[in-house]
């Protein structure tokens, strides 16, 4: 199979194979072509050339809806569902008819099937007739996955999806490709965790620039293993800090004071240190992505201040932060931090404009060379600085919002899951980048949903129950995983 965008060569000569009952693991680095293959798979568009066959039949979806009549269903890595409809018109989107007589759609009918879908699927809470808007992003991947599993689906893809998810989401799609398996579904999964990608696959495909690698298969699937195929160099997995020190200087840089926000957390008390990666841990609805976002002014606290010690500027919108030079890596960056159909120029040099400033002028080649040098640095994975952001692969997106704080000179940064859907190399590159500003005495606040990544970084560990600060680890060669999740469950 190949797919050109333009002068992109997205996929160039990639063969894949995928068998009835088995789970086929399908990964390489960020931009390698793993979500374009599946979009052919998938009817999203038609392949530059190259052939495909299902069931022994030639095969070339006109459409996503042709290719889902087919039994083809692709859960994938961004929203998949659509604002501004209900729950409901999102499940039935396109075969609104098939409940329906003589071309008229019956809502009732719509309603009351979505309903039994959902209960199918334990969504009972779920209101078919509510916008789906309404729901958070996770619960709008499990309407998602609920409609692709109510087609009873032949092949199944699953595309960067549980990283998004908290435990319990990331175990109800484990659960999911058990039962799918066992039924003879074919099931496809694209994912960065290694680990999980051991744990979950039969076979692994690997992709790199577009081509088919290597298959897989019984003991060679092994993390050290699979990642040296996919970068083609031996990388050992220790990227994270190699000290075992609690160290950063005795200067608070932030102060956080009882900071509340009513319903979601509550009382937070803490400092940031110069110089410190101070991380943060708990489940996925503790209430600690709300509370980074209130730090960064982009939520407002019911009661409690954010204090920058510097100046005393109390951290009250995202526009007193971005001119304090506080970076704001969000985990949904889809939504919080990127414009989609903006260049990734545009992108990076968003929150530098005063830097780029000469008088009141601002000259294009001044802009391009920011970009060119921050987009350089991080590599992000692209044809040029012109592209459209919403045109690139889900990781090399993580890329530029990074790039964007760098060329701001950013002071502080405040990470939510830095390194979601981000490939080992670059997960690499973006751990030896916070341990970089940690030597310049750049301080780092990270919540992080991986443990490994917090204890492999962080200076202390601040973990987080049920909205409240539940218990304080310093770093230490002692510190294990099971120590923390004792704190957070
Ligand atoms: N619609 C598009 N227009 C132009 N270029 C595109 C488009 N979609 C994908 N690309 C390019 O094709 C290449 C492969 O992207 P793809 O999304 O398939 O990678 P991926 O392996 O899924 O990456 P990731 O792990 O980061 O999600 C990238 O260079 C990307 O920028």
């Amino acid at each position: 199979m190949y797919k050109d965008f333009g002068p992109t060569k997205a996929v160039t000569d990639m063969t894949l194979e995928l068998k009835r009952g088995v789970v086929t693991g399908l990964v390489g680095e960020n931009g390698s072509g793993k979500s374009t293959i599946s979009s052919m798979i998938s009817g999203v568009y038609p392949p530059t050339k190259g052939t495909m066959t299902y069931k022994g039949q030639p095969y070339s979806p006109k459409s996503v809806l042709d290719a889902r009549k087919q039994g083809i269903q692709y859960l994938t890595q961004e929203q998949g569902t659509i604002d501004g409809m209900t729950v409901a018109e999102n499940m039935f989107l396109g075969e609104e008819e098939s409940l329906g007589k003589k071309g008229i759609v019956n809502i009732k009918k719509i309603n009351a099937r979505s309903a039994e879908i959902l209960k199918e699927n334990g969504l009972e809470n779920v209101i078919p007739t509510k916008m789906v808007d309404d729901y958070s992003f996770e619960e709008r991947k499990m309407i998602e996955t609920a409609r692709a599993l109510s087609h009873q689906p032949e092949i199944l893809i699953i595309d960067e999806t549980t990283t998004a998810l908290s435990q319990k989401g990331r175990d109800r799609i484990y659960e999911i490709i058990a039962e799918q398996k066992a039924k003879g579904t074919a099931v496809l999964i694209i994912s960065h965790d290694l680990d999980e990608v051991k744990h979950l696959c039969d076979e692994v495909v690997v992709m790199r620039d577009g081509i088919y690698i290597n298959t897989l298969t019984g003991g060679d699937i092994e993390p050290h293993n699979i990642r040296q195929n996919m970068i083609g160099r031996e990388i050992d997995g220790s990227y994270y800090r190699a000290d075992y020190e609690c160290s950063y200087d005795e200067e608070v840089v932030l102060e956080v004071r009882n900071l509340s926000v009513s319903g979601i957390f509550e009382d937070i008390s803490f400092e940031l240190h110069k110089g410190e990666i101070l991380g943060i841990g708990g489940l996925s609805e503790c209430g600690m992505h709300e509370l980074l976002k209130t730090v960064y002014g982009a939520l407002k606290p019911s009661s409690g201040s954010v204090i920058l010690k510097k100046n005393g500027v109390q951290l009250k919108n995202t526009t007193v932060s971005v001119k304090n030079k506080i970076a704001y890596i969000p985990k949904d960056r889809d939504k919080e931090s990127l414009f989609q159909a903006t260049s990734i120029k545009d992108n990076i040099v968003t929150a530098a404009l005063d830097k780029l400033k000469k008088g009141f002028i601002i000259t294009p080649s001044s802009e391009r060379k920011m970009a060119d040098k921050e987009a350089a640095n991080i590599e992000v994975k692209m044809r040029d600085i012109e592209q459209q952001v919403r045109d690139l692969s889900g990781g090399n997106k993580q890329k530029v919002v990074i790039a964007k704080w760098m060329a701001n000179d950013s002071r502080l940064f405040i990470m939510d899951c830095p390194t979601r859907g981000i490939d080992v190399g670059v997960k690499e590159k973006i751990y030896k980048l916070m341990n970089r500003l940690k030597n310049e005495g750049i301080a780092i606040l990270m919540v992080s949903e991986e443990m490994m990544e917090l204890i492999g970084m962080a200076d202390r560990i601040i973990t987080m129950k049920d909205g409240k600060l539940s218990k304080e680890f310093e770093r230490s060669a002692g510190l294990t995983e099971s120590t923390i999740i004792s704190a957070i469950v």
